[in-house]
């Protein structure tokens, strides 16, 4: 069994941001989750964090709305990022609020890490490609996580893994492929070692956390 070298527990909620301006300095360290409404990103924010209600989810895409940030440590941050795809929202508030996504990616220093959250039954549509390849490109690490791993049956999961895997190269750069649930937690070890190493926390002798 793996033991996180950050304890992702301590995770506090920090602020909810409408645009790049009122997130917290720009240092240290985040990664942030992305992917299309619905696809549960808050909900493996959650089940990473072990907090039932730390990141809200809702059965309505659309429900992440602003860039939430929460706070590891000192130098960590976790952020969960408004979802893009198909919104049931007025015009006028998906374009505030996909400009601000678009912002926070191009700009943010400590960005280090994206998590691209896909539901294991609709992978890879043009928005999550677009996203992978434009991280690959500004040097970002990228995890795909296929979520709502519960959803399918052992075998049908591990074909969309390795289908996804195998597209994945095709990406040129650093891309990890898991899959993950958040109903049974399939998946989080691997989520966890991930991040551990984007954080700079896999040497446990030069760490405290
Ligand atoms: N079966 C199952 N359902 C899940 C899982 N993860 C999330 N869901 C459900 O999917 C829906 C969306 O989850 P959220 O975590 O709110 O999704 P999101 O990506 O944050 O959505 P937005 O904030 O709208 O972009 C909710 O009804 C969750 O309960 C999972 O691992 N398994
Ligand atoms: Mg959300």
């Amino acid at each position: 069994m793996y033991k996180s070298k950050i304890n992702y527990q301590r995770a506090t909620f920090l602020t909810s941001a409408p645009d790049i301006k009122a997130l917290p300095a720009d240092e240290g360290i985040e990664v942030a989750f992305a992917g299309r409404s619905n696809a549960g990103k808050s909900s493996a924010l959650n089940t990473l964090t072990r907090q039932n209600s730390l990141a809200r989810t809702s059965k309505t895409p659309g429900r992440t709305q602003l860039i939430n940030t929460f706070s590891l440590d000192a130098e960590r941050r976790l952020i969960d990022l408004p979802g893009y795809g198909f919104a049931k929202v007025p015009l006028a508030v998906k374009e505030k609020w996909q400009k601000s996504l678009a912002e926070y990616l191009m700009k943010r220093s400590s960005l280090k890490g994206l998590v691209v959250l896909m539901d294991i039954r609709h992978p890879l549509k043009d928005l999550d490609q677009d996203l992978i390849h434009w991280a690959v490109q500004s040097e970002l690490e990228v995890l795909i996580l296929l979520t709502k791993s519960d959803k399918l049956a052992v075998g049908a999961r591990k074909k969309v893994l390795s289908e996804v895997r195998e597209a994945a190269m095709a990406f040129m750069g650093n891309v990890t492929v898991h899959t993950f649930s958040s109903l049974n937690k399939q998946g989080l070890e691997e989520l966890e070692q991930v991040l551990d190493t984007w954080y700079g926390a896999e040497d446990s002798a030069f760490d405290i956390t």
